[in-house]
């Protein structure tokens, strides 16, 4: 890499999504992810993530104002592509919105955002978001074809999703890290920022977090369930220290 390439920090974004699961199980309010959140941002944390999804399943709609006011971390809030979601967002102005693919049957989020299909149905709320003066980024593949979907909607950021990386084994993971780090470079050299996460470990974290265009990680999982057995502190700041090696 040229001497003249000074790498962008890379940010931890913690997606604290989880907490509320944990909470949801008993229709109480304990585990608090606000109580999460202000951890985040004492130990370090570069932003909080959160998943306000159709169901509702973890993160709920009073918890937004809650983290924003407990913290002066941005928030990143990851949301369907649809009009309640654009509304909600547009009434809780986060830092960050990035919209993720969504169903509700699924276990988690599965694949990337069909930005290149769905170009407009997207531009709309892609304008509106802007607009409003929230960074939009969209949760897609690393493929090209949508990165220049990315570039045609006007996003400024995308999130590449690492969940085939997180998942692949042996041989097809060296072939996922060369797609992460062929479109981060794509998406950089296009005046895209480029971001990274889902399924990202203790294990498979260095690999990504050595590519040098990505400016933010976004973990979730991983961390909260870490956090059952060393604490949630204790929990970021390994993964810090795991990120700061590789850069
Ligand atoms: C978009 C993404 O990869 C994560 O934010 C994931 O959606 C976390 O939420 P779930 O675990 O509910 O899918
Ligand atoms: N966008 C990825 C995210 O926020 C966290 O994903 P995960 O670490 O919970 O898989």
């Amino acid at each position: 890499m040229s001497e003249l390439f000074a790498p962008p920090r890379l940010r931890l974004g913690v997606n604290i999504d989880h907490v509320a699961t944990i909470r949801n199980a008993r229709g109480g309010d304990h585990p608090d992810p606000v109580r999460a959140a202000q951890i985040v941002a004492a130990v370090g944390g570069d932003g909080i993530t959160a998943h306000l999804r159709e169901d509702r399943r973890h993160i709920r709609d009073e918890d937004l104002a809650r983290i924003q006011a407990a913290t002066n971390l941005p928030l990143n809030l990851e949301m369907a592509a649809t009009e309640e979601m654009l509304a909600i967002a547009l009434r809780h102005q986060p830092h960050a919105c990035c919209i993720v693919p969504e169903r509700r049957e699924e276990r988690t989020t599965e694949g990337g955002l069909d930005a290149a299909g769905q170009h407009n149905r997207l531009a709309p709320i892609v304008a509106r978001l802007s607009d409003a003066g929230i960074r939009v980024s969209l949760f897609i593949a690393p493929e090209a074809r949508q990165i220049e979907a990315a570039m045609k909607l006007g996003a400024p950021v995308v999130e590449l999703h690492t969940g085939e990386y997180a998942h692949a084994q042996g041989d097809a993971r060296a072939v996922e890290l060369k797609r992460l780090t062929d479109m981060a470079a794509l998406a950089a050299k296009n005046g895209i920022e480029p971001h990274a996460g889902h399924g990202l470990t203790y294990d498979n974290v260095q690999p990504v977090a050595a590519i040098p265009q990505l400016a933010e990680l976004n973990i979730g999982h991983y961390l909260i369930g870490e956090a059952i057995f060393v604490g949630l502190e204790s929990a970021v700041q390994r993964m810090r220290t795991l990120m700061d090696e590789v850069r």
